[in-house]
Parts: C-alpha cells; structure tokens; sequence
C-alpha cells in the first residue's frame, strides 16, 4: 500500500468540501483541505446567507407599510443602505470565521490557494505537492455570462451583493430563481426594476401553477417584467448610465444591469480532462451514484457536478462520501424528493414534481389548488396571495408533490417534505387537523379536485379548466 500525505484531499472549501472534509476527520482520517477564495464557499459568501439577509432587510418595507392597518403610525422610514451592507457583511466575517474553527476542530489541515490535479493521487497548490489516497473535487460553479458587446459592464449576481450604491433603477436579465430573488429584493428596497425573460413567465422547470402566480404577484409589486426578450448588446454613456439594446429593439436605460443567466461548474484549468476524468458538455464532472468520477481515486461532489445544485444536497453528498470512505458505511444520496425555496417576494417552495412531469410519468391524477389572501393581509389591504398546489397520483392516492407560492412557504413545505418522502396519500392529508388559524393548514383542508383539463376537454370539447 502506498504512503500518501492525506487519506483525503479535499479542493474547494465550500459546502461539499468542508462538510465531506469534516466528516472525514471525525472518523480519523487525515484531511487536507484547500481553498482559493475564503472558506465558506458560495452559499455562506456569495449566494443563500447574504441573499437572505438582504430579503430580510428589503422586506421591512412592506412590514413598515402593513403596520398602519394594524393601528401603527410609522415616520417615513428610509434605509441607509451602507449600513445594511456592513452589518451583513460583518455576518459574512463571523461566519468564515465559524467554518475556519470548525475545520481546525475536526483536524483538517486548510491550506490557502488554488488547487489543480496533477495525477491522480497528487493535488499541487502554490508550487507545492501534496499526496493523498482519495481526491474530492468540490469547486462549485460560477455565473456565466453570454458574449455580446458591452458584457464588461454588467454585474452578476457576485457583484449584486456586494454594490457600493443602491442604484436607482436596475434591469435584470433572467427569470431563474436567483433573477426573482434580486427582483424582490430591488423592488422592496424602492430600486425601479426591470426583469427581462425569455419565456412567458419565470422560473423555468418550476410548476406552471406556480410559475404564472409568482409572475403575476411579483407584476402587482410594480416589476416591470417584460417576456420574451433578452439583450442584444449594451453600452455604458459617459454619466455612467448603462443602454441595453433588447432583441425586441427597445432601448431600455438603467443605473446598473444584473445577468442571472445561469452558472457553470467550476471545472476549467484544475488538470481534470488532461487526467481523464470525464466531463459532460457544460463542464460538470460526471460521477456515479457514490459521487466517483471516471478516475477511481477522485470524486466530486456539489454543484461541480451539477446534478441539484443546492447547498444541503452538496452537504449530504459529501457526508454520504465520508461515510463510504472512511466509515465502512457506503451511502448515496437519494436526489428525489428534496425540497427547495425561492426567497422572491413572495416566496416559493417546492417539493417533488410538477404537474407537467406528473402527468407524463404517473397518468391520471387529482390536483387540488387554493389561491387566498393570507388572514394577516386583510387589515393591512395587501393585495398579495398565496397559492397551494397538492398533485395526487390518482390510483393510490400518493402525494407528487407539494407547491406553494406566498407567505412562508419554505418554512410551511419544510415540513410536507418530510410527509412526501414518508409516501403520504391525500387520506392521510385528509386524516390530519389542522393548526388555526393559519396558511399552512389549507394542505391539509383541500377539498375540491380541479376539473382535468384533459377529462373535461373529452367531455366538452373547447372547454379550458379554470384555476380557483
Ligand atoms: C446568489 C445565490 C443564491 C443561492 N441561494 C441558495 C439558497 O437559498 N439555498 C440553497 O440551497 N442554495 C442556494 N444557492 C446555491 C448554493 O450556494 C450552492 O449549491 C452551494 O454553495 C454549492 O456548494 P459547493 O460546495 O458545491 O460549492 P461552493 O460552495 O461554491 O464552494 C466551492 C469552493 O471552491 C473554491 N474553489 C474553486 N476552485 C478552486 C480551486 N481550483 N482551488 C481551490 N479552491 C477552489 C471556491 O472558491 C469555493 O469556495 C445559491 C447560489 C447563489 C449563487
């Protein structure tokens, strides 16, 4: 058996890494772990913490608003926008710090710098070598940006976190989830915003039920979405004002343009395809179900593998790794079933499958949605509403999935994830006493199957299910 330095090399401390980095040590391994940003990775720097702490913030505006139908009188508020900056910024710090100390308590050595593979059992960073029986690439993804004239001025969602100014007005290209998060965020803290989509409606691959309704509530905020168009090219005038020329040849002016247009593993120039381990089109490392790649001693987990490109299913793939590797306890993750949120305003949260794919794979079904005003925007006159979808497969009554758009909702399908992994049937729904008075026990209360459109079309012809 060869000597190595490490039983684990880890490259990329960020959700995946550290917490297969962690694990590892816990059962004794000998762990290096490098990294050439700040350890912490994505989602505690660049992407789910300060993104939520900035929907926190923004979200006062209408908690200020709200407030005087409940008999409050507020002065003008106003937001000193540097100030909010800092304190997150602040959080990112005590934070980066937590990860460090974490590390160092699990014994895993951090070494600073950008990594790349040289073969495969050796890592080099800085100019130094290092040996270790396993490798586990967990080196993330990064905006990507389309060429066309004028990108260099753009922002992506790096740079939205990080602005000096609040702008004045901002265009925002992309309607996936993190376009929909800036949206509301922009929107609430009174930046005049613009989103530009390619479809009809954002968030792609989302329910349709919940794609139209979020459209539709974030229209009633004041978000000037406008459909199918995207950027020709832009320019930046001499008072700083960018110009985006669209593909519908408007001419639309801005403070600042964000491109939410996707992301891409972080796969380019770490010595993998020179190694042979295999890559698909857009760059993610290919692995099997036990997060190995084509090279047997390296593995990758996290969104360079782009299977769920969450932060908890990066976590558990790399715990379920340490296990493997150094626990005798092989584990693979289960990708379906897992939950997810989009912190828009208002938010979204989603468990198992849509409607759309329901219907290809299970057949018949019973769909029950329920659209209302939340109770606590009745005295204070919000027009916002929630909507709640419950997809049955129609011959066992198993729940599909579990959709919501409004007021809590990831808090609310947290909980309903945990019932659909477990293969609850809408009998059980049905069986289970709500609490009250609140929004959450509407999925427990559904009553009225909507028509199907495919029944009542061979029934009538010409006739289109309407949504309640
Ligand atoms: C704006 C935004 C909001 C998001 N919000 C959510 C959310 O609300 N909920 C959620 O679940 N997910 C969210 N995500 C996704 C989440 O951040 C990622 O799924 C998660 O961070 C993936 O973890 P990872 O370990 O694969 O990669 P990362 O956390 O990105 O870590 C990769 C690390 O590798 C480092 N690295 C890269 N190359 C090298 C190299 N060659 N050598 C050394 N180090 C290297 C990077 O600097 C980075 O620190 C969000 C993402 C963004 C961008």
């Amino acid at each position: 058996m060869p000597q190595y330095d490490f039983d684990l090399f880890t490259i990329g401390a960020g959700s995946g890494g550290v917490a297969s980095s962690r694990r590892a040590g816990s059962y004794g391994a000998k762990v290096a772990i490098c990294e050439e940003d700040r350890v912490g990775g994505t989602c505690v720097l660049r992407g789910c913490v300060p993104k939520k702490l900035l929907v926190y913030g923004a979200h006062f505006r209408h908690d200020f608003e709200d407030s005087a139908g409940y008999g409050w009188s507020v002065p003008e508020p106003t937001l000193d926008w540097k100030k909010l900056q800092a304190a997150k910024d602040k959080e990112l710090d005590r934070l980066n710090g937590v990860y460090k100390r974490l590390l160092r308590d699990s014994g895993v050595q951090l070494i600073e710098g950008r990594g790349h593979v040289v073969d495969p059992h050796t890592v080099e960073v800085a100019g130094k070598r290092y040996t270790a029986a396993h490798i586990l690439i967990s080196t993330g993804s990064r905006p990507f940006l389309p060429e066309m004239p004028g990108i260099e001025h753009v922002i992506t969602s790096d740079g939205a976190l990080s602005l000096k100014e609040l702008p004045r007005r901002i265009i925002i290209v992309g309607g996936g989830y993190i376009g929909v998060e800036f949206a509301g965020i922009f929107n609430a803290l009174g930046v005049k915003v613009v989103v530009l989509i390619r479809g009809d409606t954002v968030l792609r691959g989302f329910d349709d039920d919940v794609r139209s309704f979020l459209t539709q509530e974030m229209r009633k905020k004041g978000i000037d979405i406008r459909s199918e168009v995207f950027v020709r090219d832009l320019e930046k005038r001499a008072d700083g004002t960018l110009s985006v020329l669209t593909t519908m040849g408007d001419t639309l002016e801005a403070d600042a343009v964000m491109f939410a247009t996707g992301r891409v593993p972080h796969t380019r120039g770490i010595g993998l395809e020179e190694l042979g381990v295999k890559l698909d089109k857009r760059g993610a490392v290919m692995v099997d179900a036990g997060s190995r790649s084509s090279v047997e001693s390296i593995y990758a987990v996290g969104d360079v593998t782009d299977r769920l490109n969450l932060t908890p299913v990066a976590i558990a793939e790399g715990r379920a790794l340490a296990e493997t590797l150094f626990n005798d306890n092989p584990m693979q993750l289960d990708h379906s079933g897992v939950p997810s949120a989009v912190f828009s305003q208002p938010p979204v949260s989603t468990v198992g499958i849509t409607e759309l794919a329901a219907r290809e794979s299970h057949g018949k079904l019973d769909v029950y949605v329920s659209s209302f005003r939340p109770m606590k925007y009745t005295l204070s006159g919000r027009e916002e509403r929630a909507m709640m979808k419950t997809i049955v497969e129609r011959d066992t009554q198993r729940v599909l999935g579990f959709h919501m758009v409004g007021v809590d909702a990831p808090e609310i399908v947290q909980g309903l994830a945990v019932a659909l992994k477990c293969g609850v049937t809408k009998q059980q729904l049905d069986a289970t006493v709500g609490i009250h008075p609140t929004a959450a026990e509407e999925f427990v209360t559904m009553r009225d199957k909507r028509p199907d459109p495919q029944e009542s079309a061979e029934r009538e012809p010409g006739h289109e299910a309407v949504n309640n």
